[in-house]
């Protein structure tokens, strides 16, 4: 073995941690049959175990048998260390690659296989949804299913998870919206205009952001409006208030909201905060850099203990103090946080390294643990890595070091334009697949914006070259699949505004602005909800008679489309009543634009979602579609390893993930590090740490490239190389300036988003069906509703409608169409 750096003193690490004695497997009972997590671990009604018990679960069964040694197999002292530590909080810092990440997940492991640890008890919070799957998948191999119960998620699905079971609470109903970025944009509009705020002056969306940025600080709009100084934050203030007042009122959410709300609701009921303090005695964070405030105070508020009994101020204004309302007893939460201050690349969004410098403060009996062992990469790139992050300032040195060899020298290239640069990548990834028994798969392509994907796809689909983007225009962004995830939205929610007004008039149906604004108007002179105003449209003034009875049109057809929802069926069939009963997939498929046809497909991607979404969750209601669907994280979408497409995504994006082969794309200052940065020392040491995080991506093989003459962004610039380039030690570079002989093109084609089969696919309609044709008197059975039977019909064809007695259930009104019955 042979270390980097080796002479680098170690600030607060102790090298010889005594580990604890290791359970023998004998000390472990025989293993039991497999007793599933009682289902009551998700419903908010988890009792925990009187006392703590040891080896045996409260049921009496005892703990299946992992075998503790096996937890640790092949880890070093210190990450042994870490998955065995007990009773103080635990914060393990260390470089990219030294296996935080498998140390929290063999922890997580050790938690249920070796300290007899219920899943129900366990709350772990990574960085993407994929990394949750992953990680408890990952549990699972080690533990067996009854992982299945651990929480593991994102800060935003934990909120999520429990304002849904708490929501009566915060007087929310439960089928609460979640706006995302661009809905709370489009309500920020709306509000700016209600104000008659001047555009120019003060633009919508910069008031978006510092909105954003008061809740991650968890500052309320109240406490805003009290320490408003000038002018500019006054109107500020006024439109936080009235934005927040607008979101209550569409029973809806926005992404910042769920942090804070779920903060305020923990402060403001000690006895649900006790509840969750019982339950999780678990807390595990990754990636803890890039936490932001009401993150850490969510952390806080969760582990309890001496942090979280001071006494505070609830959303109210009162003070509680825990400790007199007899809640003080619960003893903290065992807390583990895993991070690299090196590697917070979140700032912009309010993360602050601050949590990581000062957890030590925070929690005074807190156990630091240090990695030191790279086990991703060689130990070129990691040299190239570490040449670079240490020019940062007030970092603490690091001495990471791998044993897996020097490896290839790191490759650069200089190209003449960012074509020849995308040319350069396709070549050598064809190279590399030919020669080296290199597969797509294993290859990623960073570049610091998304707009640099465009080039990389032209000749890479030109070249034939399989690829995917992560990120760029999502396609939960794209129009067509935000309209359909309106009208979806509306229906589950019959209060959420913001949907309402987007599709009001999609497809086009007559009602225009004037039209909007006089239901405006008479919504404004009786108080009522836009949506109520919009059944009285005849009533508004100026309203002309063609427009009301548009609008008359359209409430019927939001009628017929609750009644589908209403009659049972799953997301996929509402998502298909609504794309044939609104007109607005006819509209697609009379137009001869190319890019409807696109439009097309990706409804039907949407519909495979969503069929997909049933199939995996039968019981799954439509609330339940839309929340899955808001929190899908950019990273989400990344292929698995199915062998064949090289991925091209952002460096934020790469976060976490490792590829054996990296091309370190646009390395030219003004690109990367952003031209934002430029002249900014702090955001300068943002974008080094952004570089760190790239490189240390690769696993063997480091690409490094840019170009003399960029034209992408409008005009052609030259920009010098990037600094970064300039800090890797020279002997570590392979200069590479012309380009290797033209390669041939691969043979395999580029993979799009794989379209669903079978659905969507006739000329007018989604799918072929048969509606059941029905008369009073016949007895039927329907998936969700059971036996029924047929009071009356009316209407015939696609319209036909059965009033049917479900006993019990009630008398339902049923559009035979989508509703999930058949005659007996
Ligand atoms: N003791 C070990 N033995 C073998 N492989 C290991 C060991 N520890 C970690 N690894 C491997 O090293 C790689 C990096 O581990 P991991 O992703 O957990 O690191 P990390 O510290 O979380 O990195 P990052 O900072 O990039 O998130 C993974 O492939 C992991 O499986
Ligand atoms: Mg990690």
């Amino acid at each position: 073995m042979s270390k980097l750096f080796d002479d680098m003193p170690l600030p607060g690490f102790d090298a010889d941690i005594p580990l604890p004695a290791e359970p023998s497997p004998d000390d472990v009972p025989p293993p039991p049959e497999y007793d599933p997590a009682p289902d009551d671990l998700f419903d908010g009604d988890y009792a925990p175990p009187a006392e703590p018990y040891e080896g045996y679960y409260r049921n009496g069964a005892a703990k299946p048998a992992v075998d503790p040694a096996q937890l640790l197999d092949g880890m070093n002292p210190q990450q042994r260390a870490a998955v065995v530590h007990e009773g103080s909080p635990l914060l393990i810092v260390a470089g990219a690659g030294s296996g935080k990440t498998r140390v929290l997940t063999h922890r997580i492991a050790y938690l249920l296989g070796a300290r007899g640890v219920h899943p129900g008890e366990i709350l772990a919070i990574t960085f993407t949804n994929k990394a949750a799957g992953e990680m408890k998948e990952r549990v699972e191999a080690l533990v067996g299913p009854r992982a299945k119960a651990m929480w593991v998620s994102t800060f935003h699905s934990s909120c999520v998870r429990i304002l849904r079971q708490q929501y009566k609470k915060l007087g929310l109903s439960s089928t609460f919206s979640i706006y995302d970025a661009a809905d709370s944009q489009r309500l920020m509009a709306m509000v700016c205009r209600d104000l008659d705020l001047d555009a120019k002056q003060y633009p919508p969306r910069k008031f978006n952001a510092q909105v954003s940025n008061l809740k991650n600080e968890l500052i309320d709009p109240e406490t805003y409006a009290g320490q408003a100084q000038n002018d500019t934050e006054r109107k500020l203030a006024e439109a936080y208030t009235l934005y927040q007042a607008r979101l209550r009122q569409a029973n809806a959410l926005d992404f910042d909201d769920l942090i804070m709300t779920t903060v305020n609701l923990l402060q403001a009921f000690p006895d649900v905060a006790e509840h969750y303090r019982r339950r999780f005695r678990h807390v595990l964070v990754d990636e803890y850099q890039d936490t932001n405030h009401a993150q850490y105070v969510l952390v806080r508020e969760l582990v309890g203990g001496a942090a979280g009994q001071a006494p505070k101020r609830t959303v109210e204004g009162d003070l509680v103090n825990p400790a007199e309302e007899g809640l003080a007893e619960v003893p903290p939460a065992e807390l583990c946080v895993v991070g690299d201050a090196d590697q917070s690349i979140y700032a912009f969004r309010g993360a602050t390294i601050r949590n990581i410098l000062d957890f030590e403060e925070d929690y005074p009996n807190a156990k630091t643990i240090l990695l030191e062992q790279n086990y991703r990469s060689t130990q070129t790139i990691l040299a190239a890595a570490n040449a670079v992050i240490e020019r940062n300032s007030n970092r603490r040195a690091k001495n990471l070091w791998t044993d897996s060899g020097q490896g290839t020298k790191i490759t650069g290239y200089v190209a003449d334009d960012e074509h020849a640069e995308a040319q350069f990548v396709a070549d050598e990834i064809d190279r590399l697949t030919d020669n080296e028994k290199v597969v797509p798969s294993q290859v990623a392509v960073f570049y610091r914006t998304n707009a640099q994907s465009r080039v990389f796809e032209e000749v890479f689909i030109r070249v034939g070259l399989p690829y995917k983007v992560v990120g760029g225009v999502r396609f939960y962004e794209r129009k067509e699949v935000r309209d359909a995830l309106a009208y979806l939205r509306l229906l589950a929610n019959k209060d959420d505004v913001v949907s309402l007004r987007r599709i009001l008039n999609v497809p086009k149906r007559g009602i225009g602005d004037r039209a909007e604004a006089c239901v405006e108007v008479l919504a404004a002179r009786d108080r009522i909800p836009f949506a109520d105003a919009l059944r009285r449209a005849k009533e508004a003034p100026g309203m002309a008679t063609r427009s009301a009875n548009a609008i008359a049109g359209f409430v019927t057809l939001l009628d017929q489309l609750r009644s589908v929802v209403d009659g049972g069926a799953g997301p996929a069939t509402v998502l298909e009543a609504v794309l044939e009963q609104s007109g607005y997939l006819a509209e697609l498929q009379a137009s001869t634009d190319p890019q409807d046809e696109t439009r097309i497909e990706n409804l039907q991607e949407l519909a495979a979602v969503a069929l997909e979404f049933e199939q995996a969750q039968p019981e799954g209601t439509l609330a339940d579609f839309l929340e899955q669907v808001a929190l899908v994280a950019d990273s989400d979408q990344i292929p698995d390893d199915d062998g064949g497409v090289v991925t091209l995504m952002t460096l934020h994006t790469a976060k976490g993930l490792e590829f054996p082969v990296v091309f370190l794309t646009g390395l030219e200052d003004g690109v990367f590090p952003h031209m934002r940065a430029l002249g900014n020392t702090k955001e300068l040491e943002e974008e080094r740490r952004l570089a760190y995080v790239g490189i240390t991506r690769a696993r063997e093989r480091l690409y490094v490239t840019l170009a003399k003459l960029r034209s992408a962004w409008g005009a052609p610039s030259y920009n010098p190389q990037s600094r970064f380039l300039g800090e890797l030690p020279e002997s570590l570079v392979d200069w590479r300036s012309k380009p290797p002989s033209q390669g041939k093109a691969m043979s395999a084609t580029r993979t799009t988003m794989s379209a669903p089969k079978g659905r969507l696919s006739g000329p007018s309609s989604i799918v072929d069906r048969k509606v059941v044709a029905l008369k009073a008197g016949d007895r039927v059975t329907h998936d969700k509703f059971g036996l029924g039977t047929v009071v009356a019909t009316q209407g015939e064809g696609d319209k036909a409608q059965a009033t049917i007695d479900f006993g019990a259930t009630g008398t339902k009104q049923l559009l035979l169409r989508y509703a999930p019955v058949e005659k007996l």
